[in-house]
């Protein structure tokens, strides 16, 4: 696919999107997050392009949103949607929703989102779905104990960019690798040339090691399970959460092993280095305890020999006792021959203690008997080679068990890793889907009909609509019929309902063709190629914006045909003679194409008698003043002029009042 194809991607951005592995699919996918990991492209942006993407692949031209208010119902509807997302990702998932006119386009969004509403938004999944995330690539391990060689230049450049942890070294002959060999703990040879190879040290030749990143530097997939483990845990509580409460994310098959998962991560530090082996630990202690547990070992000798020569009457000849004096304070032949056996036995507790507090094996405890036992002497001595060679066993031993375990882990990692990414990225379109029931179940939805233009039921039909935008509490709204074909005005008492239901409309229309539950125990709506809506003008224009705004509906009336025109009091731009002309003139023009209208007005029949034609007009009617209150009927009258306010009034007073005044008045209403 030409990456550039995509409304809104330019030259850069598809520069950008061709470094991610399958860019076509990816951006195909509507996986924000997914797209996100191009360089430069953050989530917001991701979103657009997933949308762009979608309608490309539909032939959307993506004009429905024609006016500033439209475009405000349509963030209000998806902030409504957004706040029922407990991640991230969803919330910016949610963004690729967008109402749309193609037909395709809102039966597949229609079909997901069917099945979402399904969904049992269960809390406990709620919870688990806090700590998902993306999975995220963590910066390149260097890995300093090990090195790739090649004599060949081509294969250098390639072992440089796929195994970046590990440095390449350029190697002519054997003579070089040996040399190698004694600088690094391993070294891994990459040419065939080189089998066969016969010299000291830990060297492979493994022509295939670069296809085998997993086994030549298993500390990537570790680094990468390290510093995903919480994302891994918490993906892997909802899946689990998901299938306890009887909803599962995924079907079993497809469905990652959350037990070799946990499993597995529990052989992993954060570092990403081997926890849980006992044997790795004890080797690992040993190193670290070494030089400590010798002087303990000395001490505890030197106590036994402290306190037996203490309790010995020694006799001393005097030859002994002249050369004693003769040479100074060299005790040691007095010490082996007076007191061999106390000194063996405080040299074999020193031992016992060192194999001891080392916890060694029984080969290790042979190394650890020459540590002590050279000639005699108080206070006991060490033999430093011998410590030195007992560390360097030590550390062999613990190197070749931790590579051994980060190979057999990694190699476990490997089969897990395809599963986890569809692990996390289920758990992320969960939330998404859970959002999408939340919101049905919120403000009890329905799945509206959306239809043809051509169809007869062209225009809108809500039943029991009740607003989620209104200024009261949902369960507080009062819900609304009312159906609209072709063009007509809104009349309505002050406060009735009359922009509410302008934005009722408006937000149902929105969700239908975003594919989305619409709030209303029915709905069907035309598939509109644009919608219009011009909210309420605050106040009389100036001569300069009167004269734009006729421009915007001069435009608007052109070529309506698919359209639904809602304006709320377009009278307020003018004086109101000026402006029931010119309402009357726009509906004219309306009237004999195929869009459909709603005029908010309180000059309906001012408009009426301006107009040259029949125009239909619904009303919103009080019920009449209770307690100074109106008591409003919400549902729009078809066919009927509303009775204002102001003669609501006057025929209370009329009512009320023993005087002709009123009801004079009255009569000129
Ligand atoms: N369906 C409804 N359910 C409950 N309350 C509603 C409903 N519709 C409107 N209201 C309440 O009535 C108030 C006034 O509504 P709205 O502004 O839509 O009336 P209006 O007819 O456009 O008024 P005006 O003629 O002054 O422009 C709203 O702020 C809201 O509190």
């Amino acid at each position: 696919m030409e990456l550039e194809a995509i409304p809104g991607v330019g030259a850069k951005t598809a520069a950008a999107l061709r470094e991610l592995d399958d860019p076509a699919d990816t951006v195909e996918s509507g996986d924000v997050a997914a797209i996100a990991r191009a360089p430069g492209v953050n989530e917001a942006r991701a979103a657009r392009i997933a949308r762009g993407a979608i309608r490309r692949r539909h032939g959307d031209d993506g004009r429905v949103l024609a006016t500033d208010r439209a475009r405000e119902v349509y963030r209000e509807a998806i902030d409504l949607l957004r706040e029922r997302t407990v991640t991230d990702y969803a919330a910016k998932r949610l963004e690729t929703f967008y109402p749309s006119a193609s037909a395709s386009r809102i039966d597949e969004a229609q079909s997901f989102v069917e099945s979402a509403i399904e969904r049992d938004p269960d809390p406990a999944v709620c919870e688990a779905l806090a700590g998902v995330e993306p999975l995220t690539d963590p910066p390149t391990v260097r890995v300093r104990d090990r090195c790739l060689a090649t004599a060949d230049a081509e294969t250098l450049a390639r072992a440089e960019s796929t195994i970046p942890e590990l440095s390449v070294e350029t190697v002519e002959d054997t003579r070089d690798v040996s040399e190698l060999a004694r600088s690094y703990a391993t070294v891994i040879v990459l040419d065939e040339k080189f089998a066969g190879l016969d010299v000291e040290g830990d060297v492979h030749v493994r022509p295939d090691a670069l296809d085998e990143p997993a086994e030549t530097v298993p500390e990537r997939l570790l680094a990468f399970f390290a510093a995903n483990r919480e994302r891994l845990e918490a993906a892997a509580a909802v899946h689990e959460a998901a299938a306890a409460a009887g909803d599962p994310v995924a079907d079993d098959d497809t469905a990652a092993d959350t037990d070799a998962l946990r499993d597995a991560l529990a052989r992993l530090d954060d570092d990403g280095t081997i926890v849980g082996d006992g044997e790795l630990e004890r080797l690992t202690a040993a190193v670290d305890d070494l030089d400590a547990a010798v002087s303990t070992a000395e001490s505890v000798a030197d106590d036994r020999l402290r306190e037996a020569i203490r309790e010995r009457d020694v006799t001393i000849e005097g030859t002994d006792f002249l050369s004693l004096v003769e040479q100074g304070a060299r005790v040691d032949s007095l010490l082996d021959r007076e007191l061999a056996d106390e000194y063996d036995e405080a040299i074999a507790s020193a031992r016992e203690h060192l194999v001891d507090a080392l916890r060694l094996e029984p080969e290790e405890a042979e190394l650890a008997e020459r540590v002590f036992g050279g000639d005699p002497s108080f206070p006991v001595d060490h033999d430093e080679s011998a410590v030195s060679r007992l560390n360097t066993e030590l550390a062999a031993a613990r190197d070749r068990r931790a590579a051994r375990l980060k190979a057999e882990l990694a190699s476990d990692l490997g089969e897990l890793r395809e599963p986890v990414a569809s692990l996390v990225r289920d758990a992320l379109e969960l939330d998404v889907e859970l959002a999408l029931a939340r919101f049905a179940r919120d403000f009890e939805c329905a799945m509206p009909e959306v239809v043809a233009p051509e169809s007869s039921d062209s225009g809108f039909r809500i039943e029991r609509g009740r607003s989620p935008l209104l200024d009261v509490d949902f369960a507080d709204a009062e819900p609304v019929d009312y159906a609209v074909s072709g063009a007509t005005l809104l009349s309505g008492v002050n406060s009735g309902g009359k922009t509410s239901t302008l934005d009722l409309v408006a937000l149902v229309v929105v969700l239908a063709q975003m594919g989305m539950p619409v709030p209303a125990e029915s709905a069907t709506v035309e598939r509109f190629e644009e919608v219009h809506y011009y909210a309420k003008s605050q106040g009389t224009l100036d001569a300069g914006a009167f004269e734009a705004t006729l421009r915007d509906f001069g435009d608007l009336v052109e070529g309506a045909d698919g359209r639904l025109v809602l304006v709320d009091e377009l009278e307020s731009i003018t004086e109101p003679g000026a402006s029931a002309k010119i309402i009357a003139g726009i509906l004219e023009a309306l009237d004999g194409q195929d869009a459909t209208a709603v005029f908010v007005s309180h000059l309906a029949r001012e408009i009426r008698d301006a107009a040259d034609f029949d125009v239909a007009v619904d009303g919103i009617e009080a019920a009449g003043l209770v307690d100074g209150e109106l008591r409003v009927n919400r549902s729009p009258r078809k066919g009927h002029l509303a009775r204002s306010t102001p003669e609501l009034i006057v025929e209370k007073l009329a009512g009320d009042r023993d005087t002709d005044f009123y009801g004079d008045l009255l009569e000129k209403f």
